[in-house]
């Protein structure tokens, strides 16, 4: 048996709810944005190789890999429902860059362990699978957080509820949107990015962030498309994060003039997305953006939309 499973990058925080909202992204040209991992049977144990292109900026030890990390945590998973893992071999296609605020790691972590599930009979439900996806994430990133491998594993806007065993729900989108998401071609780490963080915020700022979150969702259920855009804003993590992306203020003034709902840095940077409503702005903001932001070979640039599906599982092989 062959699976494959592909899961889609993500903008962690959207700006307005950090750790706690993430989108999952589908590029408009049906271009693939996000990591693939194929589970076959094998004659040995196990085995990992990588591929695609950005393989090469992987650990070189197969041990470092998070996959290997998903491969044992599933393992153990089984072990304690009195199951065993099977004989298998995993190929990664790493297809986001490292440190590029696009939920890399969660998107491998997320194919892994999905592929791996599908190929035990979904042996883990949906809830149980998205608890490890967050284990691991929390491995990588110095602290558990939801908002790349939960969008990335169900689709969709989600928002984190980590409570009464929900880890997290979808909120409406607006159809009408479009994400230009744009990543420059140098690497933020995310743990790093964290660290430069206060550990204690002002109570305006704190007050700041719950009313515009709350005022963001209630907007989104009830259509109020202006005010939902006008709460993209970031007290928490932006204006300590900003000047570790060269050119973030330039993208903004230029978003701004050019019709732009909002701006914003993706996750933990340095990719940044641009949200616009007219077609035609947001292909002209990816032309501005590959020719003004993007700094080397490894940067790309997206005009996405939100993608509904999340994680899909197909059985040919890669
Ligand atoms: N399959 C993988 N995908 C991405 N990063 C991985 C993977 N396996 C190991 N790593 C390591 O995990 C860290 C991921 O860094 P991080 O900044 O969290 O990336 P991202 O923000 O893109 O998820 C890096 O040190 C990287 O070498
Ligand atoms: N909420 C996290 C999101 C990190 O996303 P990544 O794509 O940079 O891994 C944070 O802002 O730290």
């Amino acid at each position: 048996m062959t699976v494959v499973a592909y899961a889609p990058a993500s903008i962690g925080n959207v700006s307005v709810g950090f750790d706690v909202l993430g989108a999952a992204l589908a590029p408009i040209d049906g271009a693939l944005l996000g990591d693939r991992v194929e589970v076959a049977d094998h004659d040995a144990p196990f085995a990992l190789s990588c591929q695609g292109r950005f393989a090469h900026k992987l650990p070189a030890e197969a041990e470092k890999n998070i996959v290997y990390d998903c491969y044992l945590g599933y393992a153990a998973a089984l072990k304690k429902r009195g199951l065993s893992i099977k004989p298998l071999r995993m190929v990664l296609e790493k297809n986001l860059p490292i440190g590029s605020g696009l939920g890399s790691s969660a998107s491998s972590i997320v194919a892994a362990l999905a592929a791996l599930n599908a190929f035990h009979d979904y042996a883990l439900d949906q809830t149980e699978a998205l608890l490890l996806m967050g284990e691991l994430e929390g491995q990588i990133s110095g602290s558990v957080h939801y908002d790349n491998v939960a969008p990335c594993y169900l689709g969709g806007l989600q928002l984190m509820i980590e409570e009464e065993g929900v880890i997290s729900q979808s909120i409406p989108t607006f159809d009408s949107w479009y994400w230009v998401s744009c990543y420059p071609g140098i690497s933020i780490s995310t743990a790093e990015a964290r660290a430069i963080l206060p550990a204690q915020y002002r109570r305006s700022d704190c007050l700041t962030y719950g009313r515009r979150l709350a005022a963001f969702v209630h907007a989104s259920h009830t259509g109020q498309e202006k005010l939902a855009s006008a709460m993209l804003k970031d007290v928490i993590a932006e204006p300590y994060r900003q000047a570790l992306i060269p050119k973030f203020n330039e993208v903004r003034q230029h978003a701004a003039m050019s019709g732009a709902l909002a701006t914003g840095i993706s996750g933990s940077g340095p990719t940044v997305f641009v949200a616009m409503t007219d077609k035609q702005q947001a292909l002209r903001m990816k032309d501005w953006l590959e020719a003004n932001f993007i700094q080397n070979e490894d940067g790309f640039c997206h005009v996405c939309k939100i993608d509904r599906q999340g994680t899909q599982i197909t059985g040919q092989g890669l």
